[in-house]
């Protein structure tokens, strides 16, 4: 049986077994998924079903379940239907979507794109401890490749197409090896050859509002942030303008992913006023419930390769 709304879908069998000691009648309810137990997670079953209705005495029925998400906190997630309604933990969700998402991406590897500061590398953490992949970051990548230098020092010494030819091979290179959550650079969407490489995966594009990244990056600094250091301003300013500048240019790029996650979208669907109140956790499980839509076919793109 699978359950869904709100776009995130989990398969459960739920049996739910009355049986009759001493003249009382109790209930039990086991839900499994693909063959384990959820109990164990599970913090909370109210079984209206058992009041407003007379079930045989031993007879096990299978429901439909409805899976809604939570508003604003995040601790869990809730499960509910005609009959009983449980909460699940986050956790235990991002898991489970990740044991669907694995069988069926048959070891593809995934690569998140989107501007700096969008959460490619907490988030692309997060899914590849569910996904049971390696993580890897490409800007970290080059930078072992260099010798330990950062991406910083090669723009200054070396510039940017310098960086950007390591850049891509390093895509290339990890474009050959399987089940690993890639966090590429911001800007590697910007060579057509770079998607070549990442389209041997399914490519995420984690689209965040300006606003948010300038806050993020103003608050850590843009010291290893070459691109953003032109502008004058506040360090909001500076960094809002720079980033501005680059998704002008970045933005029909970034939309040729396999998968667009918006964190804006997202916040709406979960009636969450500000962005920053979604966690990153929330945010994996919603790019793996969009790229097992896609595996699926269902959301089909007619995009083209920039
Ligand atoms: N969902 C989130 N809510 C709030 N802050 C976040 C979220 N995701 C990431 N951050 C914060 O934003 C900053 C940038 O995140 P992260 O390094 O994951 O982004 P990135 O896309 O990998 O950036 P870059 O391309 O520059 O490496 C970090 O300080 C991180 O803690
Ligand atoms: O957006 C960009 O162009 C960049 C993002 C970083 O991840 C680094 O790859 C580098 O600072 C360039």
């Amino acid at each position: 049986m699978e359950a869904t709304a709100c776009g995130w879908v989990v398969r459960f069998t739920p049996h739910i077994c009355l049986n009759k000691s001493g003249g009382k009648e109790t209930a039990s309810v086991t839900l499994n998924h693909k063959g384990r137990k959820a109990n164990g997670s599970i913090r909370h079953v109210s079984m209206s079903y058992l009041q407003c209705r007379r079930v045989p005495i031993g007879h096990k029925m299978r429901p439909s379940m409805e899976l809604s998400r939570s508003r604003k906190d995040f601790h869990a997630t809730t499960i509910g239907s005609s009959y009983f309604h449980a909460s699940i933990d986050e956790r235990w969700l991002l898991k489970t979507k990740g044991d669907e998402v694995s069988s069926c991406l048959d070891g593809r590897s995934i690569f998140l794109v989107g501007m700096m500061g969008s959460g490619k590398t907490t988030v692309g953490k997060i899914l590849s401890e569910a996904l049971g992949y390696s993580f890897v970051d490409s800007d970290k990548y080059v930078e072992q490749v260099m010798g330990g230098a950062s991406v910083d020092r090669i723009f200054s010494q070396c510039g940017e197409s310098f960086f950007r030819d390591y850049e891509s091979e390093a895509l290339r290179r990890l474009s050959l090896m399987p089940q690993q959550v890639v966090a590429t650079g911001g800007g590697a969407v910007i060579r057509p050859i770079n998607w070549e490489y990442m389209k041997q995966g399914v490519t995420v594009y984690l689209d965040v509002p300006l606003d948010a990244l300038a806050k993020r990056i103003a608050a850590v600094g843009t010291e290893s942030r070459p691109l953003l250091r032109f502008e004058s301003g506040d360090a909001y300013t500076k960094v809002f303008v720079g980033l501005f500048t680059l998704s002008k240019k970045r933005g029909p790029s970034y939309a040729s992913a396999d998968v667009t996650v918006s964190v804006l979208d997202l916040a709406r669907s979960l009636s969450v006023e500000d962005i920053s109140d979604i966690t990153p956790t929330a945010i994996a499980i919603e790019v793996l419930v969009q790229i097992e839509k896609y595996l699926r076919g269902d959301n089909v793109s007619t995009r083209m390769l920039p």
